[in-house]
């Protein structure tokens, strides 16, 4: 039983670490954005596995790299709010590695759907797989982690608000 409540609460703490970074940081915001869109374009244009595979390595990679980011600046931030030569270096190589992980996610994007957006080439649907259904929970993982977001982030407001009057 306390091994089980052990993986639980591992993936409630990474749950807390993305809802964090998805309501503080505007990139994360930016990358949930078009990783939607991107993922949208998988399930209704017509690619191919592997380039469903290497969308969602690269989709991973920059969300990854930004959460990467963020805990490396609020180390930062706990360890020193003056300026510091350390710091700087600390903080800028972490968003050099997002902006890395970043233009990969455009090249593979640009390589993957320019050919398929003009002209338009739909998925046939009679051909769709159960890997259609692997890529829709990506959407539908996005929206939880945004929803929940959204109450966790209203409710916490409305706590401080009562506290407050
Ligand atoms: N304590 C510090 N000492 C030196 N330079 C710093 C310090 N804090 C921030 N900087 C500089 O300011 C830049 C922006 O830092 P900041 O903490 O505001 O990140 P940010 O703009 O919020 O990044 P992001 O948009 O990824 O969240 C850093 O990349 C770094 O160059």
């Amino acid at each position: 039983m306390r091994w089980f409540e052990g993986v639980r609460n591992s993936f409630r703490y990474a749950e807390e670490g993305v809802m964090y970074a998805l309501a503080t940081q505007r990139n994360m915001q930016i990358h949930f954005l078009l990783a939607f869109l991107v993922m949208i374009f998988c399930l209704v244009l017509d690619v191919s596995r592997l380039e469903v595979i290497l969308v969602f390595f690269a989709i991973i990679l920059v969300v990854g790299a930004e959460l990467a980011n963020t805990a490396i600046e609020s180390l930062v931030d706990l360890v020193t709010e003056d300026y510091h030569k350390l710091a700087k270096i600390a903080k800028d190589t972490a968003a050099a590695a997002v902006l890395l992980a970043a233009l990969h996610a455009v090249i593979v994007g640009l390589l993957v759907f320019h050919d398929k957006l003009w002209p338009l080439q739909l998925r046939t649907f009679s051909k769709a797989g159960v890997e259609w259904y692997l890529v829709a929970m990506g959407p539908v993982m996005i929206g939880y982690f945004v929803i929940r977001t959204f109450i966790t982030r209203k409710r916490r407001l409305n706590n401080e608000r009562r506290a407050t009057d």
